[in-house]
């Protein structure tokens, strides 16, 4: 079925994204599969496998460890940028050892991932560069699990994540764990707006802390020119409580209704269903990928 939706100019903000549109298709292009590598639906956590055996102990302790003051706390650390210097392949590269533990439809490791999903949006937006870049830059925040990042926990790197400061919602994965985490007994925590006032933004919003926020802050800090939309997606792709079931539409405001659009995009068809068996070939599309970090990004990032 032909679902065209009118899309905002990605590099304007709000006030000028009106007069600049584009109309962009969902449907053709990148065919999404019904099922995932493992023969079974995406994103089916309630399946009896082995799998999801180890993707609930993962959300068990997410869902415990991830507090408030947790998550700020970490912002102010890794907000200090002192950790590395290093080009954004080089990041790439150093993502080949890792297997996300969250994940219950992949696991090859995680730079094949990036090039799968940035190369099906090449493919299908020819024209639209900064959002293969986007692709292939929206989980590299997984570097945290690097030693030289201290090795974080898969727990506070991976995931979906959601915010914090407020009462969690029912439609996060495995919400049963919330029960355990000391926020959820916090009066000032608790409530539907917490700390928060209605449609404050998802910019004053304090998510749980992992590679989303992560990978914004180094961007941000290290001055890309990526648009406002490239931004908005590498910051709130796990964030499926509110993209992919419409929960905490009272913390966000106009701005991020508009950003949601290329969310969407992302999310519904490229993020999640381009993870694939079918490998593609580093060396191949490294060039390609190469120019794109050189127009959007300083040759050497702060980590
Ligand atoms: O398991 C996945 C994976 O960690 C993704 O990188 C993240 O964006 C998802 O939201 C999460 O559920
Ligand atoms: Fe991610
Ligand atoms: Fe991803």
């Amino acid at each position: 079925m032909a679902l065209s939706i009118q899309l905002p100019d990605a590099s304007r903000t709000s006030e000028t994204s009106s007069s600049v549109s584009l109309e962009l298709s969902l449907d053709g292009g990148f065919a999404v599969p019904e099922n995932n590598a493992f023969g079974n639906g995406f994103r089916d956590y309630n399946k009896e496998s082995e799998r999801n055996l180890s993707v609930e102990e993962f959300y068990r302790k997410n869902h415990i460890y991830q507090t408030y003051e947790f998550a700020k706390k970490k912002r102010e650390e890794y907000g200090k940028l002192d950790k590395a210097e290093m080009s954004l392949w080089e990041c790439c590269e150093l993502l080949n050892e890792f297997i996300d533990e969250s994940d219950p439809d992949l696991d090859e490791p995680q730079i094949q991932h990036l090039l799968q999903s940035a190369e099906a949006i090449r493919r299908d937006y020819p024209d639209e560069d900064w959002f293969h870049l986007t692709a292939l830059t929206h989980d590299l925040g997984k570097v945290l699990l690097h030693p030289s990042f201290g090795g974080e926990p898969q727990w506070c790197v991976v995931g979906d994540t959601f915010p914090l400061g407020c009462a969690f919602d029912e439609s996060v994965v495995h919400h049963r764990f919330f029960k355990d985490n000391p926020d959820s007994n916090n009066p000032k925590y608790n409530t539907k707006l917490g700390v928060y006032s209605e449609n404050c933004g998802l910019d004053n919003v304090t998510m749980s802390w992992g590679h989303d926020e992560y990978m914004y802050m180094v961007a941000k800090a290290n001055n890309t020119t990526l648009p406002p939309a490239a931004l908005f997606v590498i910051r709130f792709h796990s964030f499926y409580a509110m993209h992919r079931s419409g929960a905490y539409q009272y913390l966000m405001n106009e701005e991020d209704e508009k950003m949601l659009k290329w969310l969407h995009i992302f999310n519904t068809k490229y993020d999640l269903y381009t993870k694939s068996k079918v490998l593609i070939d580093v060396e191949k599309v490294k060039p390609y990928y190469l120019s794109l970090i050189e127009k959007y990004f300083p040759a050497k990032l702060k980590w």
